[in-house]
């Protein structure tokens, strides 16, 4: 059986995997400062409140306003989600090669984002969740020769997050 790598907080161990990790993105000629940023962004059409997630101070910031309803949330969010999260990913993982290091480093191992607030992302804090932010990395490290667990994000489209700000 696999071992399993739980992260949550970005101050523990392999808290580098968490999207609030302070490692900057560039995705669009844009930067971002946290993968967090860039994800809770892709939430909304308007460029105002893209604009104001992105500057927000902090990823738990960012998290809140990307949780305001208020907000030009679009539509196709549940569908558009997963992909805009693997985009960030790749972007994260590609651009900081000390962390596709850890990354790589955890080869057979399931990535488990641990906490009971979260049952989409994480796995719910009982494994009842789906832990999609764990999964794509651990069913990449399964494929042959991965030189890079998310490699998959290759074929996304090109701004998957990006819907005419
Ligand atoms: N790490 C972490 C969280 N988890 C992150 O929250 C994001 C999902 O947000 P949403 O789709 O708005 O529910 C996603 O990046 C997930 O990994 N949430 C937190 O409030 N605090 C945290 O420290």
């Amino acid at each position: 059986m696999c071992a399993a790598i739980l992260f949550y907080e970005t101050d523990k161990p392999y808290g580098c995997f968490s999207n609030f990790s302070r490692h900057p993105i560039v995705i669009g000629g844009v930067t971002w400062p946290t993968s967090e940023h860039y994800f809770q962004a892709a939430k909304f059409t308007k460029r105002t409140d893209v604009d104001a997630v992105r500057s927000a101070p902090t990823p738990f910031l960012a998290a809140q306003m990307g949780r305001e309803r208020r907000r030009s949330f679009r539509n196709d969010w549940d569908s558009a989600r997963d992909e805009v999260m693997r985009e960030a990913l790749h972007a994260k993982f590609t651009q900081h090669t000390d962390l596709l290091a850890i990354l790589l480093s955890t080869h057979g191992a399931a990535l488990v984002e641990h906490t009971r607030n979260d049952r989409y992302w994480a796995h719910g804090g009982d494994g009842s969740g789906l832990n999609m932010l764990g999964a794509p990395p651990t069913c990449a490290a399964t494929a042959p020769s991965p030189t890079n667990r998310y490699q998959g994000a290759a074929a996304s489209p090109a701004r998957p997050g990006h819907t005419g700000w």
